[in-house]
This record gives structure tokens, C-alpha cells and sequence, in this order.
């Protein structure tokens, strides 16, 4: 067992073996709540030979994520980060902070600008998925009374990560497509099994890994094999056919990146690690979030109509919706803003890492100290929100309609690490929603006033699944 470094953040003494763990699983955010009662907004949790420390409040959260960045920049080494990303942590989300990873970030939002213009312009990607979304929804509305949206979301939004790393979207029936998709959310169910959004923290229980090790850590491993050898042959073909004054797409960047430098910041190992982030951070979230602004549209027909009212004034039915919309859709805008902000989808983010020693909240924190950013308490803040449990866009809203940019809401984290991809997030949550709305009035199944707004922790804080009535506006 490990003791706490002097001047540490004081927390529950813990059991002994299994630390505390009884604090994490179902409840999780309740739990936290109650321990920053208790010890304040910064405690530590002991697990086996690692100390967690999570900070609540936004003042924490200012510190760590805007004002002094650096010094908590890194990732802890956790045992699924290492059986998923290889002893190296390559790739991006779990790697540590320094120049690999800073090479990695600029290269990501350099093709980022190239197939847009500028940061504007990428929206051009989604935007052609938006015809077979539509198509996609219409088609199983027509077949059954009441709909399940996910694979819809899932398609569209694996889709917009497909042309930006292959140089390729595919049709939703494509059978490569659907293993894509398959061995994607293999993934995702698998997590689920170890405790959905505290499984990296359970793979520090001591002997509990060899219970879940050797089922649903070999499944998470073999879900990730799948998708690295698919992204591998990606790569090989991207090698045949690619065109050095022409590059498509991520991995053709990636590749010439790779071919042209002669330090070891870029590999072909390093590039499938990475395409696997971009598929594993950027679709259960996004699919996700879709949900649950679908489930709050339709448990409020008030809010749904304003956003139906605006969607006609600005677009009409025939033409699609761009990325600059917003600027004329404010209450729009700001009803995703408040979908991100009280769904809290990624209660703990990922996790950071101190990479040297820095004072924090009075108390001191050793090099390698486990950070755990606790999101709720900063999406719930009553300091923050007029009445954080309820949900409303104009907490969004200033007093002359227009969105307003909120300190206390962090939705892709913050800091060096921030969601690399939360510009691409950002355009796809408007452009498939407002597409959604302009076409299609959702409802409740027949018999149920309100679809249950509890969440089911998978990956990230779900929905339940559930079933609604698409009604076509045409
Ligand atoms: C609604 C959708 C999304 C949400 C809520 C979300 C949220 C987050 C959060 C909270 C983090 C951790 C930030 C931190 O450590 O402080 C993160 C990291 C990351 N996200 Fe997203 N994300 C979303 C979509 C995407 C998309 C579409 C991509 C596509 C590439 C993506 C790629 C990444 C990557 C690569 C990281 C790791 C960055 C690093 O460690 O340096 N995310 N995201």
C-alpha cells in the first residue's frame, strides 16, 4: 500500500484492498458530491498503489484547465490505456504531453483547415451526409409506428470521421461500413461490462483484473485489434494510391508527415493508434449527445417548436443548413449548449496527470498525480445556473437573445488537452439536429407523455434507450 505525500488532499482513508472502491459505479456523480461535502472541492481517492485526486467547483476547474495548463497536462498510465495503446500510449488520447503529441495535435488541425478553408468550410463534409440521414430516418418511419434513432447517428457521424482519415464516406448499407460500425460498438458494450464510465479507474483494483481481464479485457483488446487492422489496411492502400502533391486526407498528410521528417515524432504504428482516438473519442460522444437532444426536444414540444419556428425562418424546408446558420439560430444554438451542459455525458472527461509537482487548492501534488475532473460539479453548479436540474436554453442566452459563451461549462475538457476534435463535434450537433428538426417533428410513442430522462452509464452517460414517433413536416 502507498501512504499519502505530506500535504496532500485529504480523503476517505479507504478499505483495505479494494481502497474505495465501493465509491465508484452507479451513483457517481451523487457520490462525488457527497465526498466534496465532506473534504472539500479537492480529495483524494486511494485505489491499490494510485492516489485520484478530483477537484470540483469552477475555480479548480479554471486553475487546471485555463489559467496553469501545463503543469497537469499528461495522462496517467492505466492499465487499459496500455492494453489498447501499446507500453508507449501511442496515439493521442492517452499519451503523454510533449512533442510527439503536440506533432500530432498540429498535423490533426492542419488537415482540419485543408479540406475546409480556414477553420470554415469543413462543414461541407457533413453537410453531404445530410441527404442519406434524412433518407435514412424517412425509411424506417415509413416501416414502423416508432423509431430508434442510434443507428442513424451512428452511421452519420462514423461517416464524417471516415472522410476526414480515409478520404471516404460510404453508404449505411455498405457491408464493410456496417463491421466498421459493428466492431466500433462492440467496443463501446464491452467498456459498459467493466463499469462504463469509471472502467479505467477499476482496472487499478487490485486482483479484481483477473476477473474482468481475462473476458472483457480480452474483448476490449480484441475490439481494438479489429479496428487497428481495418485502419491498417486503410493505410495500405493510402500507400499504393497516394499522390505526394495531392494529399487526400489524415492519413495522406500522415504518410507524407512520415516521409518527409527525420525525427521519430510520426509512425505508422503512432497513425493507427491515432485513427482508433479519433473513432473511439469522437462517435459514442457525439451519437450520444444527438440522443439526448432528441429525448429533450421531445420531452419539451414548447422548446421544439421555437427551434421548428427558427429553422423556418432562416432555412425553409428546401435548402441545407451550413455551419454559419447559427449566427441566425441563437436559441437553436443554445439548446445544444444546454444539452451538453445538463446531459454531462463525459462525467469525468479523461483523466489528467501532474507532470510535475504544483500546488493546487492550498495542498501539494507530486509528480504523476492522478487528476479527475469531476464535470457535474461544475454543469450543476448552483453558482453557475439559475436552476442547474432543469433543462433551459436560455441559460445560454443573453438578455438581447444572443448565445453567450459560459465560464462553467466545459463539455470537451479543457487545457493542452482539450477534445481535439470539438470543432468537428460542434458542426456535426448542429448540422444532423437542426437537419433532424427541419424535416421532422419528433413525439413520444402513443401512451407515453415523457421519455425517461435517468442515464445508463456506458462509455459515456446514456439514455436509455428508447423509442419515438418521427413525423414528417413536408
Ligand atoms: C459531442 C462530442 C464530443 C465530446 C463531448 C467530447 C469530449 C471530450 C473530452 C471531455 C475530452 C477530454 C479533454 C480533456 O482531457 O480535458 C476529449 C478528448 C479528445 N477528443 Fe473529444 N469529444 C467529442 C467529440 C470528438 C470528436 C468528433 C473527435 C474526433 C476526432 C474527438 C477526439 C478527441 C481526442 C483525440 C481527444 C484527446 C485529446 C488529447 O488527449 O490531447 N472528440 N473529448
Amino acid at each position: 500500500t502507498m501512504t499519502k505525500p505530506k500535504n496532500f488532499p485529504p480523503g476517505p482513508v479507504g478499505l483495505p484492498f479494494i481502497g474505495s472502491f465501493h465509491l465508484i459505479g452507479p451513483n457517481f456523480n451523487k457520490k462525488i458530491e457527497k465526498m466534496a461535502a465532506i473534504y472539500g472541492n479537492i480529495f483524494s481517492v486511494k485505489l491499490k498503489n494510485m492516489n485520484f485526486v478530483c477537484i470540483c467547483g469552477y475555480d479548480l476547474f479554471a486553475e487546471v484547465m485555463n489559467e496553469n495548463p501545463k503543469p497537469y497536462s499528461g495522462r496517467p498510465k492505466l492499465l487499459m490505456y496500455e492494453l489498447t495503446r501499446g507500453p508507449n500510449l501511442e496515439g493521442v488520447v492517452v499519451g503523454q504531453h510533449g512533442p510527439r503529441l503536440v506533432a500530432q495535435r498540429k498535423l490533426f488541425h492542419s488537415v482540419f483547415r485543408h479540406l475546409g478553408i480556414g477553420n470554415k468550410n469543413f462543414d461541407k463534409i457533413i453537410v453531404q451526409e445530410l441527404p442519406e440521414f434524412v433518407e435514412s430516418i424517412e425509411n424506417m418511419s415509413e416501416a414502423n409506428q416508432t423509431v430508434d434513432l442510434t443507428s442513424t447517428f451512428d452511421c452519420a457521424v462514423l461517416n464524417v470521421l471516415a472522410y476526414y482519415t480515409f478520404g471516404n464516406r460510404y453508404s449505411y448499407g455498405d457491408e464493410k461500413f456496417k463491421w466498421l460500425i459493428h466492431c466500433n460498438n462492440e467496443f463501446f458494450k464491452e467498456v459498459e461490462q467493466v463499469f462504463g464510465v469509471a472502467f479505467t479507474i477499476v482496472s487499478f483494483i487490485p486482483y479484481l483484473h483477473k476477473i474482468w481481464l481475462p473476458k472483457a479485457g480480452k474483448a476490449i483488446q480484441y475490439c481494438c485489434r479489429e479496428l487497428e487492422a481495418f485502419i491498417g489496411s486503410e493505410i495500405e492502400y493510402h500507400k499504393k494510391t497516394r499522390d505526394q502533391n495531392h494529399p487526400r486526407d489524415f492519413i495522406d498528410f500522415y504518410l507524407e508527415e512520415m516521409s518527409s521528417q527525420s525525427s521519430k515524432l510520426f509512425s505508422e504504428s503512432d497513425l493507427r493508434k491515432t485513427v482508433l482516438d479519433f473513432f473511439q473519442a469522437g462517435t459514442e460522444t457525439t451519437t450520444t449527445t444527438l440522443k439526448w437532444a432528441v429525448l429533450y426536444v421531445v420531452n419539451n414540444p414548447d422548446i421544439q417548436e421555437k427551434i421548428h419556428a427558427e429553422i423556418d425562418e432562416v432555412l425553409g424546408f428546401d435548402k441545407w443548413p451550413c455551419y454559419e446558420d447559427r449566427l441566425k439560430m441563437p436559441f437553436t444554438e443554445a439548446t445544444i449548449m444546454e444539452v451538453q451542459r445538463k446531459a454531462n455525458i463525459a462525467p469525468i472527461g479523461v483523466l489528467h496527470s501532474t507532470n510535475k509537482a504544483v500546488k493546487l487548492g492550498g495542498y501539494n501534488l507530486p509528480k504523476g498525480t492522478c487528476i479527475v475532473p469531476c464535470y457535474h460539479s461544475i454543469h450543476y453548479s448552483p453558482k453557475h445556473w439559475k436552476n442547474p436540474n432543469q433543462f433551459d436554453p436560455t441559460n445560454f442566452l443573453d438578455a438581447d437573445g444572443k448565445v453567450g459563451t459560459r465560464p462553467a461549462f466545459m463539455p470537451f475538457g479543457g487545457g493542452l488537452r482539450i477534445c481535439l476534435g470539438m470543432n468537428i463535434a460542434k458542426q456535426e450537433l448542429f448540422l444532423f439536429f437542426v437537419t433532424m428538426l427541419q424535416h421532422f417533428k419528433l413525439q413520444p410513442p402513443p401512451g407515453v407523455l415523457k421519455l425517461d430522462e435517468k442515464y445508463v452509464s456506458g462509455g459515456t452517460l446514456q439514455p436509455k434507450s428508447y423509442q419515438i414517433v418521427v413525423k414528417s413536416r413536408r
